[in-house]
């Protein structure tokens, strides 16, 4: 096992050799102003992991736990080549895409009676009940279902080997230290390993990993197995959704040689140098502007440590980026077929 690599270093790093990916000063605090009173809001708070999303578990017990465990799993590579053609999954009444289109399959298949939370059932699960639990209601199948399958058994293995088949025994083994949960991650699950190479370092993003951290804290409501008093030592989870928004706000500036490319549908592989920029960057960018936020409620006397952090900030960014998605058309997300985001 390589050694485990700091992903916020990581970022650092990247951001301060980056070509053709640019932090804009201006945009940062443009950024951190623009959010300075919705800090406040229930939305940007652990409550509003479930009070703003309806598929999300509303318990916060083993079987909520192993729910999340399952979605971070299978928390990657949602985009179609095309916007008018895509996976879509009906469930109760509504029609979801994306990310949503994954949880929508698990809470479908739980209410068909099948047990796609208990890595007794997915880790010897078949191609063909793979493709039944994430089938799609148009003719456009979730994107990597063959990956899919062989990642669910290849973790629900190790989670029954080492774990006793519960991703809550993981958790209780972190001592409620989030960073001691992400290294048992990334050290017993291969598939969350999510590192690159970069001007001759090994850098890591470790996306699944940091957020399966990220949505066990908001499961757990923050409480109990979930108190991580080192929460705020977790880093934005660098997908393909963050930069687009980044680049929006104008936090974040792309070279108009990467900016052609984005807009050609250039399909980057995992690891490609500008790539890896994009999603460094990405990180560098949010930790910035995290800081300044702090800073701007430190100047008016307040210490809000507690309130502010990576994890929040990205789910509030995250969510205005599906909230906004006519208005990002002009920024084009970059496009990379992979299993870590
Ligand atoms: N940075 C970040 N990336 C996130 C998430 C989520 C969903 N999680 C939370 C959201 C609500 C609940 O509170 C969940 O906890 C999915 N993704 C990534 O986005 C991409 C899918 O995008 P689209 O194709 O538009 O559905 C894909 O790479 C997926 O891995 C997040 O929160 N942050």
């Amino acid at each position: 096992m390589e050694p485990f690599l700091n992903p916020k270093e990581s970022a650092k790093f990247i951001a301060e050799h980056s070509k053709d990916v640019y932090i804009e000063d201006d945009g940062v605090r443009k950024v951190a102003e623009m959010l300075f009173d919705k800090v406040l809001e229930n939305e940007f708070s652990v409550a509003g992991w479930k009070s703003s999303h309806e598929l999300n578990p509303q318990a916060a017990n083993e079987d909520a736990v192993n729910w999340v465990f399952l979605a971070d799993t299978l928390n990657f590579s949602f985009w179609s080549e095309r916007e008018d053609h895509k996976c879509l999954v009906k469930y109760k009444g509504k029609t979801y895409s994306g990310y949503w289109s994954l949880c929508a399959a698990i809470n479908r298949a739980l209410d068909e009676g099948i047990p796609i939370t208990s890595a007794s059932y997915y880790a010897t699960m078949t191609l063909e009940q793979v493709k039944h639990v994430f089938r799609s209601d148009t003719e456009v199948p979730m994107p990597l279902i063959e990956e899919r399958h062989r990642v669910l058994n290849e973790t629900g293995t190790v989670l029954l080997e080492k774990f006793g088949g519960s991703f809550l025994s993981c958790v209780k083994k972190s001592g409620k230290s989030a960073q001691t949960l992400l290294q048992l991650i990334v050290e017993n699950f291969p598939s969350f390993r999510d590192e690159a190479s970069f001007q001759g370092r090994k850098v890591a993003f470790y996306k699944r990993a940091q957020i399966l951290v990220a949505d066990t804290w908001s499961v757990l409501e923050g409480k109990g197995d979930g108190c991580f008093s080192d929460i705020s030592s977790v880093t934005i989870f660098a997908d393909y959704r963050i930069p687009q928004v980044l680049v929006h706000l104008g936090a974040m500036k792309y070279s108009d040689e990467l900016m052609k490319k984005l807009k050609e549908g250039h399909m980057f592989p995992s690891g490609d140098y500008q790539e890896v920029e994009i999603r460094g960057c990405s990180i560098w960018c949010c930790d910035l502007i995290c800081n300044h936020l702090l800073e701007l409620y430190k100047k008016k006397g307040q210490n809000m440590d507690e309130k502010i952090n990576a994890v929040l900030l990205d789910y509030y960014l995250w969510d205005y980026a599906r909230d906004h998605r006519e208005d990002m058309k002009g920024v084009p997300f970059h496009r990379t077929r992979c299993i870590y985001y």
